[in-house]
């Protein structure tokens, strides 16, 4: 699955490079075989003239006759192995042969949906998508009227008949502004005509069924529906009791949602991602900022900038974390250990990938590099917790449109399986940001309406927990999608174990 991290992408670009080189020297071989080819070609062609001019003479001789037959069979089966079959089978086993980095259909029906959740997330207009403008930023070349037919038959391949309209009606506006087109515009009304029936716009399904019918009047599945879409509009026209035609209504197109995503949260979540301030913070005007040292020698000599983004719970900001060095120290570490990022089932207590998980991570040990230690350090100097029982640094890569949906860091009390006694739960989370985003990829706490957008080389800090080790279920937050640019966090999780002393329980259990 390349299309979950950035990273793997990359590697898809220097076999793109790789591939032209095998198809230019498959090209050179194929011409010399052609010159060889157009050579028997000749020289069929003039012996069969030299041997037609005077048959009898030329059959006559013996040798003659030997060589005729033997050009036919002994030379014909070289000619027919080494000339006349090309090789492409070879190149295609060749081209194809290159493992993992070459995407396969699973690879584009993720990059297609992650095109899509991109334009749910951020509101984008299709049209806008098309002329490959995200947000002000434009670095695509614009989309022809079949690269939207694709996205538009990904859609409806997955029941979403919301975008396959969409797609639809963009890959016909844009077929009628191309000179080579490329779509077929038939296929595309048919696609669009069925989706808008779907979504309950049955005259529309008509109107445009007709149209399909004009340019292909036998078009069999066209015939059959237009039948099927007016006998629905009659029993819909007696139902009303209304003989006259009525104006076209407006088309009808509901985003397609699960329950989750039609409640309160998710749409916050969305809001929040897109920058809108859902919860304006009454406490924002006593927000500080301020160096940190805790009097750690390392800290004295490179205090810390932090800054508060939220009072209660607290969520701490810190501008100066990691250095560039660092940062491509971590990178490259964990660049080939990168691997689809997992999630805890919470039923079997098993790991599984998840659609509403997408990127790709790795762990780093503390003995891997002297970077990792340091880092590692910096992160208990700073936070003055014990490391005991954290677990490993986490890289992260996201990959197109890659997020991390509404979630909590700690495990609930049904998650009994999550965490073990030895550790005990997840008191707080470090997350350092190893890239600016050019666009999207915020993260986001939904209850409290906090939005922290990446930043290279800072990081945040909250804990999961309160001092009584009850989760504290305002720490809900995600991680959005990234709509422009890479996505490269890390994250160290702190546990309970260790820490008893180092944070007290208060008097009340949600302090
Ligand atoms: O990448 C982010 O912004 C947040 C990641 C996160 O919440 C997690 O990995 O648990
Ligand atoms: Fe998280």
């Amino acid at each position: 699955e390349v299309f979950t991290s950035l990273s793997d992408l990359q590697k898809v670009l220097l076999t793109e490079k790789d591939i032209a080189l095998e198809i230019k020297s498959h090209i050179e071989m194929e011409e010399e075989r052609l010159k060889r080819l157009k050579k028997v070609a000749e020289d069929y062609e003039r012996h069969s003239q030299e041997a037609l001019s005077d048959i009898e003479k030329h059959l006559g001789n013996p040798v003659n006759a030997y060589l005729l037959v033997k050009r036919f069979t002994i030379d014909w089966e070289r000619i027919v192995d080494g000339l006349v079959k090309a090789n492409s089978t070879d190149l295609i086993a060749r081209l194809h042969n290159r493992g993992s980095e070459f995407p396969v259909q699973e690879d584009f029906e993720g990059a297609a949906t992650a095109l899509l959740r991109l334009q749910d997330t951020y509101n984008l207009p299709t049209a806008q998508i098309a002329k490959g403008e995200l947000q002000g930023v434009k670095n695509s070349p614009e989309m022809t009227a079949e690269d939207c037919f694709e996205l538009g038959r990904t859609a409806y391949n997955a029941g979403d008949y919301y975008h396959c309209i969409l797609w639809m009606e963009e890959a016909l506006n844009t077929l009628d502004t191309e000179v080579n087109k490329t779509a077929d515009r038939a296929l595309t009304i048919d696609y669009l005509a069925y989706s808008l029936y779907r979504q309950g716009n049955i005259r529309h399904a008509y109107l445009l069924t007709q149209d399909l019918l004009k340019i292909d009047p036998n078009h069999p599945r066209a015939v059959n529906n237009l039948r099927y879409y007016e006998k629905l509009l009659e029993t819909a026209d007696q139902e009303k009791k209304r003989g006259e035609e009525e104006d076209l209504p407006e088309i009808q197109n509901q985003r397609l949602l699960d329950d989750y995503r039609k409640g309160q949260e998710f749409k916050q979540y969305e809001a929040l991602c897109r920058g809108e301030d859902i919860i304006p913070d009454p406490n924002k005007h006593k927000l500080k900022c301020r160096y940190t040292h805790n009097n750690r020698p390392n800290l004295l000599l490179r205090p810390l900038k932090e800054e508060e983004a939220f009072l209660d719970p607290r969520i701490l900001f810190y501008h100066n974390m990691l250095s560039d060095f660092e940062i491509e120290t971590i990178k490259r570490l964990a660049a080939p250990k990168l691997k689809r990022a997992t999630v805890q089932n919470v039923y079997t207590g098993q790991l599984e990938p998840a659609f509403y998980r997408i990127s790709k991570s790795a762990w780093l040990k503390e003995d891997e590099d002297a970077v990792i230690k340091r880092v590692n350090q910096r992160i208990k100097d700073v936070t003055q917790l014990d490391m005991t029982m954290a677990e490993d640094l986490q890289v992260a890569n996201y990959g197109i449109g890659g997020h991390y949906e509404p979630h909590f860091d700690f495990a609930r009390k049904q998650e009994e399986t999550a965490f073990d006694y030895i550790h005990g739960n997840r008191i707080a989370t470090w997350l350092n940001y190893m890239s600016d985003v050019t666009a999207g990829g915020a993260t986001v706490f939904i209850p409290i309406g906090v939005k922290v957008f990446p930043k290279k080389g800072s990081a945040v800090f909250w804990h999961n927990l309160y001092r009584s080790g009850e989760g504290d279920f305002r720490t809900r937050h995600a991680a959005c999608p990234v709509l422009v640019g890479q996505k490269w966090v890390s994250n160290k999780w702190i546990h309970e174990r260790g820490n008893e002393l180092v944070r007290t329980c208060g008097l009340s259990p949600y302090e």
